[in-house]
């Protein structure tokens, strides 16, 4: 069943994030920014003491890169730099093994709750063309090291088992690698989670009873080399988009990617600024839904990757989630007399199949 198209939260959810995309994307140039737009780096090896002091200078780091640029690098995240490996050695192995007609028996269209294989005509952000091509998978319990409560529900409200998967035979290892990746990264975000709670001035755990059976959908995405390989530059107006221009939609993002660069960010001043992979590290980045129930407090950025070297690139988003059945409000800790809450209620699974949706191409 798909989200209610005539509802008016709806409407205001996608009318909101529309121009907010809009706005942004008016004047966008191919040169680096010209005033200081900070992607820090910050360190997460203090954010695991017993010390609340220690976790509390962590998120003060953290809230200071939200309410910025709505970018930052982790480093000393405890994810082994195997398993990083890994996720990106099979991203590759997936696009290069398996054959167009095996990707085309798992093809998204096939599919309500946009999982498994799609092309790159097949979404589009802005109508662009794109050059990635994608394999997407959300949450199960078995991929969930808590085993998660039993209580998991869809973005649809169903029950689950949307997920496609290569056969073992196909592509031996793939789903155990996922499996590390993935358990290992959603625990991560939990982690996360209770740092942004500090961050919000909110106690430690007043996400963790969101987080039980969370929605989080992750991908590998595949970039080609570029026809025409040319640095970001005022000149260069002729991109091959790989993946165009949006913010993500969801509470907020884990990227890794292979040693090619591509992302690029907006700055606010309007200038696409590059956010090269910093090895062993996660990019994070706030999406729209974490900037809602912050009352626009947290910043969900625009952003789009273009891939301009000779190289293949390969990058694995996990854009995780509040559990979708979950109903929330403006944070009490962003609401005060000078700043009202500017939004309604809204169900998180019920925002993020709208706003997928939405990116379809038919
Ligand atoms: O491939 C990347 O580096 C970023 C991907 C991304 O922004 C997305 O999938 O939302
Ligand atoms: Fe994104």
């Amino acid at each position: 069943m798909g989200p209610r198209k005539d509802d008016t939260t709806f409407n205001e959810a996608r009318a909101g994030a529309q121009a907010y995309l809009d706005a942004r994307l008016t004047k966008p140039k191919d040169a680096p920014s010209r005033k200081p737009f900070r992607i820090p780096v910050i360190d997460l090896a203090p954010s695991f003491s017993t010390d609340r002091d220690a976790r509390k200078s962590v998120a003060a780091k953290i809230r200071d890169a939200c309410e910025g640029s709505g970018f930052f690098y982790i480093t000393s995240h405890g994810v082994p730099l195997a398993t990083i490996d890994s996720i990106i050695r099979l991203a590759e192995r997936f696009f290069k093994e398996l054959t167009p007609e095996q990707k085309k028996a798992m093809h998204m269209s096939t599919n309500n709750l946009h999982r498994g294989y799609e092309d790159s005509a097949y979404t589009s952000i802005n109508g662009d063309v794109e050059t990635k091509e994608g394999f997407n998978w959300g949450y199960e319990e078995m991929l969930d090291p808590t085993g998660g409560d039993g209580l998991y529900c869809d973005l649809d409200g169903s029950k689950g088992g949307s997920n496609v998967w290569p056969s073992e035979k196909d592509l031996p290892g793939f789903v155990d690698v996922i499996k590390d990746y993935y358990g290992r990264t959603l625990q991560l975000a939990r982690h996360l989670f209770r740092l942004f709670a500090l961050a919000l001035d909110l106690p430690g755990d007043y996400f963790d009873s969101m987080t039980t059976h969370p929605g989080g959908i992750s991908r590998l995405l595949y970039y080609p080399p570029s026809k025409t390989p040319k640095p970001l530059s005022a000149e260069n107006t002729e991109e091959e988009i790989g993946l165009g221009a949006h913010s993500d939609y969801e509470c907020f993002t884990l990227l890794l990617s292979s040693s090619s660069p591509g992302l690029e960010i907006l700055s606010p001043d309007g200038y696409w600024t590059e956010a090269p992979p910093l090895e062993g590290s996660y990019i994070v980045n706030i999406a729209d839904f974490m900037m809602r129930w912050t009352n626009d407090r947290f910043k969900s950025t625009v952003h789009r990757v273009v891939n301009r070297t000779k190289d293949e690139r390969y990058s694995v988003p996990f854009f995780f989630s509040i559990n979708y059945d979950q109903t929330v409000e403006t944070l009490p800790s962003c609401i005060s007399d000078e700043r009202p809450s500017k939004y309604p209620p809204i169900k998180a699974g019920e925002y993020i199949l709208e706003r997928l949706n939405s990116s379809l191409q038919y």
